[in-house]
């Protein structure tokens, strides 16, 4: 099988190299890799030299194309593909395909059914989901598959690395720039923490943090905006938590999914405070065998304060697949609300996970 790397050494690329590498994906695989910027240069895995990303005819030759580049590229090369006649798979991470007819969204510990059923009839494109809705769905897939979620809101906490690697290091710098503004007070046990606060808050608002990237500071704040606006009032992140689940699900009947989402400091790990509507009052030990025999990476946190704090944070989770969920319990609404918190690691589930397996699923066939 030939495959076709593209973007593999971007952010989302590198994380999806690194775990075909530890799982041994590239064995009985003959990687092709593009470049859109160092063509010529030798290749990862002694695989020859980089060729042109946007070269139609050596992207013909290939049985699959993988791409991490973004949605310019997958909207400037995949209809050149099609007019070329080329019939291969289309893996992507981009949000450009993602809704059209003709493509799947790809998560398949949730929705595998979905992905049988369009290799059968022949669809070639599959598509990487939105991180936030894909790290849901891995903590609370089992209670939709039970059909038990009548309709479910999300407020997001979403780290850094959802918007780049550039902002990634723009947060650590406007944490540096914070630290700096005080890191005499803060020497000096004495100091009057108004006082700190204060210059704390003036160099937030004074333009002197570094914020090309974002636009606002994000260390020491939180930004209760991502992506463009959409209608209703909502952001785009906001709508494709609606679109997306149901998309993914394969839904006859859409479930209502809303919610506000809010960029943190978080550096990659995307976390959610979950409030659901459930069809009926199921007990609550039910309703935690379900999340938890859903999949091989939900891990079920039991509600307290200890367990909470050491396993439902980006720090317990990043740059694993576990996908904790916990702060589980009936809400003070009725029986049929229940309250969630699930965290897990958007470069990994969120990103390349779902790319990485879905070549499996093709070398499978
Ligand atoms: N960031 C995220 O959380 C998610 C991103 N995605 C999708 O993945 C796409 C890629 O995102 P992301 O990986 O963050 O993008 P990056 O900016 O990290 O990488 C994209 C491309 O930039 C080029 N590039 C230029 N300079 C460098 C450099 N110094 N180091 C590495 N690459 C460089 C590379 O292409 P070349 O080799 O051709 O120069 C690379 O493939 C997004 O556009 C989005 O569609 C999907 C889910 C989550
Ligand atoms: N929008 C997400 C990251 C992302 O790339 O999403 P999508 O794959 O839907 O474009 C975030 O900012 O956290």
């Amino acid at each position: 099988m030939k495959v076709g790397m593209v973007g593999w050494r971007g952010m989302v690329g590198s994380v999806l190299m690194q775990r075909m590498q530890e799982e041994n994906d590239f064995a009985g695989v003959e990687p092709v890799f593009f470049t859109t910027s160092q063509v010529g240069q030798p290749a990862p895995l002694n695989a020859g030299t980089l060729k042109d990303a946007s070269d139609i005819n050596e992207l013909k030759k290939l049985d699959v194309i993988i791409t991490c580049q973004g949605g310019d590229y997958t909207k400037a090369v995949r209809p050149e593909l099609k007019k070329a006649g080329w019939n291969g798979y289309w893996i992507d991470a981009a949000s450009t395909l993602r809704m059209e007819d003709d493509a799947v969204i790809i998560l398949d510990p949730i929705n595998r059914n979905v992905i049988d059923a369009a290799l059968s009839k022949g669809i070639k494109d599959y598509i990487g989901g939105n991180c936030t809705v894909s790290l849901m769905l891995m903590g609370l897939g089992g209670l939709f598959k039970a059909g038990v979620v009548e309709w479910l809101s999300s407020m997001t906490y979403q780290a850094a690395s959802g918007a780049g690697a550039p902002n990634m290091r723009e947060l650590l710098s406007q944490m540096g720039v914070l630290h700096g503004s005080v890191a005499q007070q803060l020497a000096t046990p004495g100091s009057a923490i108004l006082e700190i606060d204060k210059k704390v808050t003036d160099t937030l608002r004074s333009g002197e943090m570094p914020t090309k990237e974002f636009g606002f500071p994000l260390a020491g704040n939180v930004l209760p905006w991502i992506d463009r606006e959409v209608e209703d009032g909502q952001s785009r992140e906001e709508w494709k938590g609606y679109a997306e689940t149901n998309k993914i699900l394969g839904a006859a009947n859409p479930i209502p999914v809303d919610g506000i989402c809010v960029r943190v400091g978080a550096m990659r790990c995307h976390s959610q405070a979950i409030t659901m509507k459930l069809t009926k009052d199921i007990p609550i030990g039910e309703i935690e065998e379900m999340i938890k025999n859903d999949n091989q990476w939900v891990k079920f946190v039991a509600n307290n304060k200890a367990d909470s704090l050491a396993q439902l944070t980006p720090a317990a989770v990043s740059g694993s697949l576990t996908v904790p969920v916990g702060r589980v319990r009936k809400m003070k609404m009725g029986p049929q609300y229940l309250s969630a918190f699930t965290c897990g690691d958007q470069l990994l589930w969120g990103a390349a996970e779902p790319l990485r397996r879905m070549l499996q699923i093709l070398k499978e066939r």
